[in-house]
């Protein structure tokens, strides 16, 4: 038997595509997306609307020809960024949203922000002009248990902030917790949030199965099982308030696997299987295309895909690749560890 669905093309509201070699590498996984929002973690990162339209120039570049994928672009927020200049990279097409990142919270984020207050006059001019705040929402305070960190993020620094800035539209990034799904919910609908693939497949004892799994170790961190049921009650919900960001985050494992490797996971390649599989595992298949294709654009305020995928469920897994070659380096794909029997295919 044969079953298959039937999707507006998804978007990827939360996506790192890199630079150089990596970009030319990873480019053609995030192809199947129509929108992805491309995060500007670069070293240096992307901090001007010049920056981020030469960037976006490079991601059209390494791009295969008639591919879907258009890149929206973002701007790190650091200390010292100019509200002018975003407006105006908002107001010029640029950029679709601007990031935040507390300073050392995760891979690359040493340029972000140590001072909310410095920060007001940008996000102001952010409400008045309706961009969004992408979040990576962490507190860094080293004395805060990891597994904690995002719970107090929101009640120290994120309801603070958007009680002091009330029309600022918020996505709260890659949620991982019940109580991020809860103050997503408090919201209204200037309050969104992205969940990742890998956060409605694995909890944290993935990355300590028997030995160290860096290939599951990711920011934030992944939590302990009833937050996980929580991301897929979210996810599945049908929740307009609910949309995926994959964070697909390619590292080669040279930078992984060490005495300290670093963050993310890298799931471009088989995000649409891996949540087909989530979807109809929680007899939600048929909310599969909110969660990737409706919700996120409505809240960037944009119309759905007009083109369409389809997912084949077929008897032999889908062959992906364990991982992928940049250069000399491989860059080790996610495992979700079932077989992938949805099958991508481009109408
Ligand atoms: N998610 C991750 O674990 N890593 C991301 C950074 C981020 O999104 O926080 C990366 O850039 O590698
Ligand atoms: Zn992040
Ligand atoms: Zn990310």
């Amino acid at each position: 038997m044969t079953d298959s669905i039937i999707l507006r093309r998804p978007d990827d509201w939360h996506l790192h595509l890199r630079d150089g070699a990596m970009l030319q590498a990873v480019a053609q996984h995030s192809t199947g997306f129509g929108r992805a929002i491309i995060m500007p973690n670069l070293v240096p990162p992307v901090v001007t609307g010049a920056q981020a339209a030469a960037y976006r120039d490079r991601i059209l570049a390494a791009l295969p020809e008639g591919a879907a994928l258009q890149p929206q672009m973002t701007l790190y927020l650091t200390d010292t960024t100019d509200p002018a200049d975003v407006v105006a990279a908002h107001r010029d097409g640029i950029i679709r949203a601007v990031k935040l990142y507390p300073a050392g919270a995760t891979t690359n984020s040493a340029s972000g922000v140590t001072d909310f207050d410095r920060v007001r006059p940008v996000l102001e001019a952010m409400a008045e002009a309706g961009i969004p705040l992408c979040v990576h929402g962490e507190v860094t305070d080293p004395a805060v248990d990891i597994f904690d960190r995002e719970a107090v993020f929101i009640d120290r620094v994120l309801d603070p902030v958007r009680r002091a800035t009330p029309r600022l539209r918020v996505v709260m990034e890659h949620i991982t917790t019940s109580d991020g799904v809860a103050y997503a919910r408090s919201g209204g609908d200037d309050l969104g949030a992205t969940i990742t693939t890998h956060h409605l497949v694995i909890n944290r004892n993935a990355i300590l199965a028997g030995g160290i799994r860096p290939h599951y170790y990711c920011l934030p961190v992944a939590k302990r099982e009833s937050h996980r049921l929580a991301l897929r009650e979210a996810a599945t919900s049908g929740e307009a308030r609910f949309f995926l960001g994959t964070d697909s985050a390619p590292h080669p494992d040279s930078a992984k696997l060490q005495p300290c490797g670093c963050a993310g996971c890298f799931t471009a390649p088989n995000t649409m299987s891996i949540l087909a599989q989530v979807f109809e595992d929680d007899s939600a298949l048929d909310r599969l295309e909110a969660f990737t294709s409706l919700n996120g654009a409505a809240f960037y305020g944009l119309p759905p895909n007009d083109d369409r995928i389809r997912l084949v469920k077929r008897d032999t897994p889908a062959d992906y690749p364990a991982s992928i070659n940049v250069g000399d380096e491989a860059v080790t794909v996610f495992d979700a560890g079932f077989p992938l029997f949805w099958h991508l295919e481009d109408q």
